[in-house]
């Protein structure tokens, strides 16, 4: 099999370094009206905030405050509101994934006629225009940094559900990595947890000889690896932040799916137990994860087998055994982190296998992964197996 047929943009600046946030002048136009977007304050406690009010200087700006982690479509609605009524004309999101997500929602919604919750249900497709808007991220995960795709919960309808849109690449993105050296331990061990996946998952699915993006993902898989548990230890390591975080960045941002089939199934399946339980994003993936490597080993052999050999180093004559044992590492990885890979480490019990695949087939998420088979009977023996 060769490589897809594909189309590749990104048309997002990144600005990478130490003291960048002062760039913010020149990056954004110069008459706009900005609405800072921030979430629950910690950009306020680590004086990034501070920064980049000081980078805006006499500028017009005001800050909406209060973006909730796995943000909702209520609370982004309110921002939506006072754009409208202010009239703001640009949007700065200084955060984690949660603020970004939010923000492109946010950008997509303003100008957008009728129900906005049905840019949510239409995937983003119904995003015909956006105002403009850019990122001063602070935590390495998401990869919403630099690609076109957000997720917006609905607390009152359980919904956690992706965006996309080529609209929402946002313009620019400064990631200076010493704002990030506040996170706690448990956001940093999620966000090597969720780079990782998303390398997984636009990696371990059939071959179609794609030489480049292969070497790409183990290259990430490999630095996730060997920086992951530094820039754990040592959050003020520059070195390991600093790869760290790009390696989380180019994990989604849609260079290593160039022409390549993907498995969003993982992340489909975590985002049930997200809005059903309150677990983290990464937790959920973690716990995940190595149940549906298992469930799916036959259809994945080929490149669960180059996993193995390629990034863990391992070698057997027997290849169940590789298997067996690159599933073990990829575990052993997670709890490594501080991260629990089964559901009973966060106290839910198997009640959770049937509201789960209720979820799914409510979502319409019944034929996920690189072949479409993962139906609501295989997810169900993913979550029995994630127990
Ligand atoms: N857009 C995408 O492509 C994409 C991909 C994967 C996941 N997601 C979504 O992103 C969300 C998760 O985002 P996330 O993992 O970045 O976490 P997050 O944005 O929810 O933040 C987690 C916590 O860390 C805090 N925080 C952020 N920066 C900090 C800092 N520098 N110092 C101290 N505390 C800080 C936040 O206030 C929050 O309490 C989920 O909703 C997930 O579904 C999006």
């Amino acid at each position: 099999m060769a490589l897809q047929n594909f189309e590749f943009c990104n048309p997002t600046r990144i600005v990478f370094g130490k003291q960048t946030i002062q760039q913010l002048d020149k990056l954004i136009p110069e008459a706009s009206k900005i609405l800072i977007v921030i979430g629950g304050g910690s950009v306020r406690k680590n004086g990034t905030l501070d920064e980049v009010e000081q980078a805006l200087g006499k500028r017009s700006f005001a800050v909406f405050e209060g973006i909730e982690p796995n943000p909702t479509f209520e609370t982004a609605m309110l921002a939506v509101e006072k754009i409208r009524k202010e009239n703001f004309d640009f949007v700065l999101g200084v955060g984690g994934g949660s603020v970004m997500d939010a923000c492109k929602f946010i950008a997509g919604a303003v100008k957008y006629q009728g129900d906005t919750w049905d840019i949510v249900l239409s995937g983003g497709e119904k995003i015909t225009q956006v105002i403009p808007f850019g990122f001063v991220p602070t935590l390495p995960a998401t990869g919403s940094e630099m690609n076109s795709g957000g997720v917006i919960s609905r607390k009152s309808t359980f919904d956690k559900l992706p965006i996309h849109s080529s609209l929402l690449f946002p313009l620019f993105s400064i990631w200076d990595p010493t704002k990030t050296y506040s996170l706690p331990k448990r956001q940093v061990a999620n966000g090597i947890v969720d780079a990782f996946i998303h390398t997984v998952e636009q990696y371990i699915t059939y071959s179609v000889n794609a030489c480049v993006q292969d070497r790409f993902a183990e290259g990430l898989l490999l630095t996730l690896i060997e920086e992951g548990p530094k820039t754990l230890e040592n959050p003020e390591d520059y070195e390991a932040r600093a790869n760290f975080i790009w390696a989380a960045t180019m994990a989604l941002n849609g260079l290593i799916s160039t022409g390549v089939p993907s498995d969003w199934a993982t992340h489909m399946i975590g985002h049930e137990l997200t809005i059903l339980y309150g677990i983290d994003h990464g937790q959920t993936l973690a716990i995940i994860l190595p149940s549906l490597l298992n469930e799916m080993r036959n259809d994945k052999r080929s490149k669960l087998l180059q996993y193995g050999r390629r990034v863990w180093g391992i070698e057997h004559q027997d290849e169940e055994k590789i298997i067996d044992e690159a599933i073990a590492k990829t575990r052993a990885f997670f709890e490594s982190l501080g991260i629990k890979t089964h559901l009973r480490d966060y106290g839910v019990d198997d009640s959770a296998v049937d509201k789960v695949v209720e979820q799914l087939q409510r979502h319409n998420l019944t034929a996920l992964g690189e072949r479409k088979n993962i139906t609501p009977e295989v997810s169900r023996r993913i979550v029995e197996a994630s127990l």
